[in-house]
């Protein structure tokens, strides 16, 4: 059994088309770090057709959470298959459910995180986004109904990580709007668990009709 090698890890949150995935991206462009995304994982499996994947299936499709072990198996997979080159490591999408967060560790299995960096965008903005994805996005759970259920999934469930984890001081918070980031621990006099873009910041044009 290969240890994974201790290295900075970022849990990534947000609700469902937050932009998790487009903010890792530019993560990944700047600092070189390793991005794994839990529900890209799962939809390979989905994909590969195996058992597991068939009744992965079902439950995103009701926009509901799949067991932890199963993403849990599959993260430290990706992560041990990857540890030798990754600089560090994004988990996007990871973890759903505050009774995970337990002790020190957030899952036993792969210890707490650096920081968790919080990709805050509006209801509203979420929903257009991901009808609008869903015109070519091919993904199962892109449509109205799957759409609602996961927000309220979200809201319910993983909302209550970010409040875990502010209360140990490691969240910062991305708008879900941003163009460009950077990853810094602020100073004091600037607002708390903002997470510092570097220039751009979003154009009323944006903000407003994103
Ligand atoms: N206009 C605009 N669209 C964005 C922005 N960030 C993301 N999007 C779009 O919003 C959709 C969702 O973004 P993703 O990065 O896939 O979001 P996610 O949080 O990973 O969503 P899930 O895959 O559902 O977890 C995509 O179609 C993006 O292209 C943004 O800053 N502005
Ligand atoms: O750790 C995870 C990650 C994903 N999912 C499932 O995979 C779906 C898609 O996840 P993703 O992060 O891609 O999208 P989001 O829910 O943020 O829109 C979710 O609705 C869940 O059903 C899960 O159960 N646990
Ligand atoms: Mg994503």
């Amino acid at each position: 059994n290969k240890p994974i090698r201790l290295c900075n890890y970022f849990f990534v949150t947000g609700g469902p088309g937050s932009g998790k995935g487009t903010q890792c991206e530019k993560i990944v462009a700047k600092y070189g770090y390793t991005h794994l995304s839990t529900g890209d994982l799962l939809r390979a499996e989905v994909t590969a057709g195996s058992e597991r994947g068939k009744k992965l299936t079902a439950i995103m499709e009701r926009g509901e959470l799949v067991p932890l072990e199963t993403v849990l198996d599959m993260l430290k997979d990706a992560m041990i298959a990857q540890s030798d080159k990754a600089k560090g490591f994004l988990i996007d999408g990871y973890p759903r459910e505050v009774q995970y967060c337990n002790k020190s560790s957030c899952g036993p299995q792969i210890g707490p995180p650096t920081l968790l960096l919080y990709i805050d965008a509006a209801a509203e903005t979420m929903v257009k986004r991901l009808l609008k994805r869903g015109q070519t996005s091919g993904r199962a759970d892109d449509n109205e109904e799957t759409i609602r259920n996961r927000l309220s999934t979200y809201y319910s469930a993983t909302e209550p990580v970010i409040g875990f984890y502010e209360k140990r001081g490691i969240v910062r918070k991305v708008m879900g709007f941003a163009k460009g980031v950077s990853i810094y621990q602020e100073k004091k006099a600037q607002s708390p668990h903002t997470f510092h873009l570097s220039g751009d910041s979003p154009t009323r044009a944006e903000s407003s009709s994103d």
